[in-house]
């Protein structure tokens, strides 16, 4: 595609005649702004928060803000290509939806209004094990539109066999293995608000469709709605699991798998070891691991270790059209992004959503342009000073 940022910018310009307070925000800051004027403290800090001190979340940021580009001038970046190629299949854009648990404590709309505006604008959709609602309904949503599958991986192998033939029967294309997260880290600002979406019956949408997760329950969650979520806890997460066990995962599926959380070089190479088909770099965006390594500063160092045998992918920070750029530039084949979008839904439902995206590329498509290169399927260190 060419020139989508140029036409992005004139479609906001036209919108100056709107009186303020009906224009949407630009900025990722504004968004957060108005998401926090909207949302109770539980659920902002639920959302907006890091584990521990957020000393991760800062440095994901600083890890952006080190870097700098160098620009070249004169060398006719007229027309552009942001699309991208994974597992044999074309993308527009680098970008990702990453996936998000619980959006119902977000917007009424949740998930479904998530997965609509990525629809739209053709953005892959990663369908949160933890959603509020089935994956089926993300699935019917979004018609033929790219979507992967985010598996928290649970204690019980039923559940997970399950989940992995349910997401490919509604038509995700993958599977993402989040293995940062056995147990949820320590999170102040939950802890001080005494709020946990999952305690009030948030985000187990995938969990009370599920054959095997009801057929160990011995009162249905309408009879008995605390028994499951406490059954819920109970099977949610699993701290045993070891390099051995993707086997298990192999076995029930044949759509590619992603391994989300990687962030140490060896981790990468036993990844590949042990069949992975992809890598997501990434620190859960600061909520695990408090005093982890920014995730961009771990991704030069995983790419090395992968020496391009599979894709690798980034999260955790990216905020700006400049971010995806340096990730790209970085070794990544795309990002994903996780809290922008989740204000935009706060703020404007399924149109925020679809704003924060679109406002993403276009400033990734300019901000290309104007760094001089082309293609972000060619972009290398080479726009990146020192290096
Ligand atoms: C509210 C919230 C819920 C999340 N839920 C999940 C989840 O269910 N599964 C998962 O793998 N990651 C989850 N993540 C992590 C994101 O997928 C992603 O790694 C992170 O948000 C990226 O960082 P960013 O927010 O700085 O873009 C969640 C993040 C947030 C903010
Ligand atoms: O809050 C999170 O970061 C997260 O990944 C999660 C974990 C379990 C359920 C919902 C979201």
């Amino acid at each position: 595609m060419t020139n989508f940022g140029n036409q992005v910018q004139f479609e906001i310009y036209r919108t100056m005649t709107n009186p303020a307070p009906e224009r949407l925000p630009v900025s990722y800051e504004e968004w957060e702004r108005r998401a926090r004027g909207i949302l109770e403290d539980g659920p902002y800090y639920y959302i907006a928060g890091g584990a521990g001190s957020g000393q991760t979340m800062n440095k994901n940021r600083a890890a952006f803000d080190c870097r700098s580009l160098i620009p070249r001038m004169l060398k006719n970046v007229e027309d552009r290509d942001l699309s991208i190629e994974l597992f044999g299949q074309r993308y527009e854009f680098p970008v990702l939806q990453a996936p998000v648990g619980v959006q119902s404590i977000i917007h009424q709309d949740g998930e479904l209004a998530s997965a609509r505006a990525c629809a739209a604008l053709k953005v892959p959709y990663i369908t949160s094990s933890a959603s509020s609602v089935p994956m089926e309904a993300v699935g019917e949503a979004m018609g033929n539109a790219p979507r992967w599958f985010q598996l928290y991986w649970s204690k019980d192998p039923d559940i997970t066999a399950s989940f992995l033939q349910r997401a490919e029967a509604s038509g995700h294309s993958a599977i993402v293995v989040t293995l940062d997260t056995p147990m949820m880290a320590w999170r102040e600002y939950d802890l001080k608000n005494v709020y946990l979406p999952f305690l009030v019956g948030e985000g187990v949408g995938n969990y009370l469709t599920d054959p095997a997760f009801l057929a160990k329950l011995e009162k249905s969650p309408q009879e008995d709605p605390q028994a499951a979520i406490m059954h819920w806890t109970q099977v949610f997460g699993n701290a045993g699991l070891t390099w051995e066990d993707l086997a298990f995962l192999r076995k029930h599926t044949k759509l590619p798998i992603l391994l989300k959380g990687i962030l140490h070089p060896d981790d990468a190479r036993l990844a590949i070891e042990h069949g992975a088909d992809g890598i997501i770099v990434s620190n859960h965006g600061g909520r695990q691991v408090d005093g982890a390594t920014g995730a961009l500063d771990a991704l030069p160092v995983v790419c090395e270790a992968v020496k391009g045998e599979v894709p690798v992918l980034m999260d955790s920070g990216i905020r700006r059209g400049a971010d995806v750029i340096k990730a790209l530039a970085l070794g990544a084949k795309a990002v994903l992004v996780g809290r922008p979008t989740m204000y935009g839904l706060a703020v404007a439902g399924e149109e925020g959503v679809r704003e924060v995206l679109r406002n993403l590329i276009a400033d990734t498509d300019i901000t290309l342009a104007l760094t001089g290169e082309c293609a972000v399927r060619q972009l290398s260190r080479s726009v990146l000073s020192g290096k």
